[in-house]
């Protein structure tokens, strides 16, 4: 996740981004000044605009399945042309490149902090909105389908699983009470009023680890992130690598299992790289943000 502060949707090129880990990132890729690189997660364009102003000769290929992203990253990357910067709107699991090997693979995974600040994507809590958090709005899925329509158990098991959430039986069961919801805030009270009165007040929002798995289940993020690493490898010139940020356990577990699995490639990183402290201290969402990377084998 990068730090994208969103001021107004409809100015795209207002996006500030603080991309996380882009030093390492960048250092650890060993760019090919002429090559052409995959940024699987352009969100508003940070870590690709570092690697096109670095490397004036490289090509860059974006990809989001948000289209709002795209349209972000489009007005902010305007300047380097569409002979140097190329964009796939979808999911990174459905996306195969045509007639190209990259000589690297980004991914800078989850939302962006545009997403969470756009009100009316239901993403966060402290804004009042529809239970949506799609990041591609084509999608039929939205976070009120789930909290509406699905059985307690299943509420409990993504509770559990994807938000490795302790009350998740206790949320589900009264979430199914008091359904239905529409909006944001009155799940967000629900699942405060399930938690002991102690922990309410507490560093992070009780809410926190239920929306993350909501987001999660509505985006199917972890089936995508592994289809998309089986795939990725392949996409790759002999020699090239995949780095890949990830912001939580879940996330981390299947690219560390998935790049150490490929036959495909060697993993660069046998401990993920983390942010430093000064970057910790100026973006504190880097905290949880872990690197992990690899690279192709002549097979
Ligand atoms: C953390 S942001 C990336 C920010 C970017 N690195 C920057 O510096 O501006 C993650 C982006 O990935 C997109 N995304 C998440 N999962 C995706 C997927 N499965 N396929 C395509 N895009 C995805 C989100 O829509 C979001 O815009």
């Amino acid at each position: 996740m990068s730090t994208i502060t969103n001021t107004s949707e409809k100015n795209a090129s207002a996006f500030v981004h603080i991309p996380v880990l882009s030093r390492e990132l960048i250092a650890r890729l060993k760019i090919n000044p002429g090559g052409h690189y995959l940024d699987a997660t352009i969100g508003g364009g940070g870590h690709s605009r570092l690697i096109l102003e670095t490397f004036p000769d490289v090509k860059v290929t974006g990809i989001d399945r948000d289209e709002r992203a795209i349209a972000a990253a489009k007005a902010n990357l305007a300047e380097y042309g569409a002979e140097r910067l190329t964009f796939w709107q979808g999911n990174f699991a459905d996306y195969q490149p045509e007639n190209v090997r990259y000589d690297g693979i980004i991914a800078d995974l989850g939302v962006s902090s545009a997403q969470l600040d756009i009100p009316d994507r239901g993403f966060s809590f402290r804004h009042q909105a529809p239970l949506d958090m799609r990041m591609d709005r084509t999608q039929s899925l939205t976070a009120a389908d789930i909290i509406n329509d699905w059985d307690e158990e299943k509420l409990a098991k993504i509770f559990y699983e994807y938000g490795e959430e302790r009350l998740s039986r206790r949320i589900a069961k009264q979430i199914v009470r008091q359904r239905p919801f529409q909006t944001t805030t009155e799940l967000a009270e629900a699942i405060a009023r399930c938690v002991p009165p102690k922990y309410r007040y507490g560093r992070i929002h009780p809410a926190t680890r239920v929306f993350q798995a909501l987001r999660i289940a509505v985006n199917q993020e972890l089936e995508s992130l592994e289809r998309f690493l089986d795939k990725a490898p392949y996409w790759l010139k002999i020699g090239g690598r995949i780095g890949i940020i990830s912001f939580h356990s879940l996330e981390d577990r299947i690219v560390k299992h998935r790049l150490r699995d490929s036959p495909l490639l060697e993993v660069l990183t046998k401990k993920p790289i983390t942010p430093q402290p000064d970057e910790e201290a100026q973006n504190p969402r880097s905290r949880s943000a872990k690197l992990r990377l690899a690279q192709r084998k002549e097979t």
